[in-house]
């Protein structure tokens, strides 16, 4: 297989061989997208990380590109744009770095100048959309990079989250504080030492209420246990069976907030065609020609689910961010005797159940009946 890769030097594209992503995944530097509102603890995390004891060399990478399309810049890369980029040592053999523009190619110049390193944390702006930076990382692992997006962690403040949540943003825009956890891997819930356990209970509540499929841990100054932080391999498909019974867990939920982001999770029997499938997720995220019954056009931030495609024996995983999604193939096999299932999970805005089960039914699995 070939790809696409931009050189440095002369901007002339250059065809070079690309491993399949499992052969080098091992090598591959994992990359941890920490994200949060402003003042949530993401730097208070990000130098507990770094004091802890782990046998990492970490790069921390403090972005300042969540301002304007990050993915615009990403894909200008090749352009070299002028980077701005200020190292500092940290403790650890760590090291530091601040970006005012391209993360990745700062990323790709960290790893030429310093040599390699076991891993990247990358802390966002708070107000940032981590799904830009988040689809930048991954299309670049799509490129045979050296570094793969392995989670994004959101920070959340005990005692202000709740009401950045429940602030009305003007029609059509998504409250930033949503959108966070709706991407989130891992939601770490900080500062518990400034609440009561009530109201705890509430952000919880609406926590999950938002990313039915997340995990939350809560802490003070952020101290978590790092193996719950880093290596989560969120986006890829060493996990498969993990990531079956996890969505089997998933249930759809309410909203709490008014027209906030929710979780719908469905599972439909039966094998279905590749293409028929692309066609109903691109109607989804691209085309946008799915609307709730209230008229509002769905708005997808997030989507998992694990398929079973007609002619194959594996479990076919599929990931999406944003207007990004990827069917990939797992280790895992269907059993003899297991019967075929499709669970699906999206999270986002004026999401109905009903009709994304429903036009699943109609066009995904009637016309594999169709066809067979
Ligand atoms: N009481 C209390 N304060 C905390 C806790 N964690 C962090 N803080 C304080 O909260 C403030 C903000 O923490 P930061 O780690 O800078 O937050 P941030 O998310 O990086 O903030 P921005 O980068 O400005 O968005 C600092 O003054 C921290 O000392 C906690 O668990 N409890
Ligand atoms: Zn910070």
């Amino acid at each position: 297989m070939e790809g696409i890769i931009m050189d440095d030097e002369d901007d002339c594209p250059e065809l070079v061989p690309i491993q399949t992503k499992q052969n080098i995944s091992t090598e591959q530097i994992p990359v941890t997208i920490i994200t949060g509102y402003l003042g949530a603890g993401k730097t208070t995390l990000l130098n507990y990380i770094l004091t802890e004891q782990h046998n990492k060399r970490i790069a921390v990478i403090l972005n300042e590109f969540g301002e304007g399309s990050a993915v615009e810049k990403s894909l200008a890369v090749s352009q070299a744009g002028e980077l701005y980029e200020e190292w500092l040592e940290l403790r650890n053999g760590c090291l530091c770095c601040s970006v005012k523009d391209n993360g990745l190619k700062a990323i790709e110049n960290l790893m030429e100048k310093k040599g390699k390193f076991d891993y990247i944390l990358l802390e966002t702006t708070g107000l940032a959309d981590p799904g830009a930076v988040a689809s930048m990382f991954w299309v670049d692992a799509e490129l045979g990079s050296d570094i793969y997006l392995d989670g994004i962690v959101t920070v959340i403040d005990a005692k202000h989250g709740m009401q950045q949540l429940s602030e009305q943003k003007p029609e059509g825009l998504i409250n930033e504080a949503a959108r966070q956890i709706a991407l989130a891997d891992l939601t770490i819930i900080n500062k518990i030492d400034l609440v009561g356990e009530e109201e705890l209970a509430t952000l919880r509540e609406t926590v999950r209420s938002i990313n039915g499929l997340v995990r939350m841990i809560e802490t003070e100054r952020s101290r978590v246990d790092l193996s719950q932080v880093l290596d989560l391999h969120s986006f890829d498909n060493k996990d498969s069976t993990s990531l079956q019974e996890k969505l089997q867990l998933v249930k759809t939920t309410r909203p709490h907030l008014d027209k906030s982001i929710l979780t719908v999770t469905f599972e439909v029997p039966g094998s279905i065609s590749e293409d028929v499938l692309n066609v109903y997720i691109q109607n989804l995220l691209w085309e946008k020609t799915f609307k709730n019954k209230a008229g509002l056009v769905m708005n997808v931030i997030r989507l998992k689910g694990i398929v079973s495609l007609r002619d194959k024996a594996h479990q076919v995983m599929l990931q999406g961010v944003h207007e990004l999604y990827e069917l990939e193939e797992t280790p895992q096999k269907w059993g003899e005797s297991e019967p075929r299932v499709n669970r699906l999970v999206f999270i986002g805005r004026n999401l109905d159940q009903e009709v994304l089960e429903g036009q699943f039914i109609a066009t995904v699995l009637n016309e594999e009946g169709r066809e067979a």
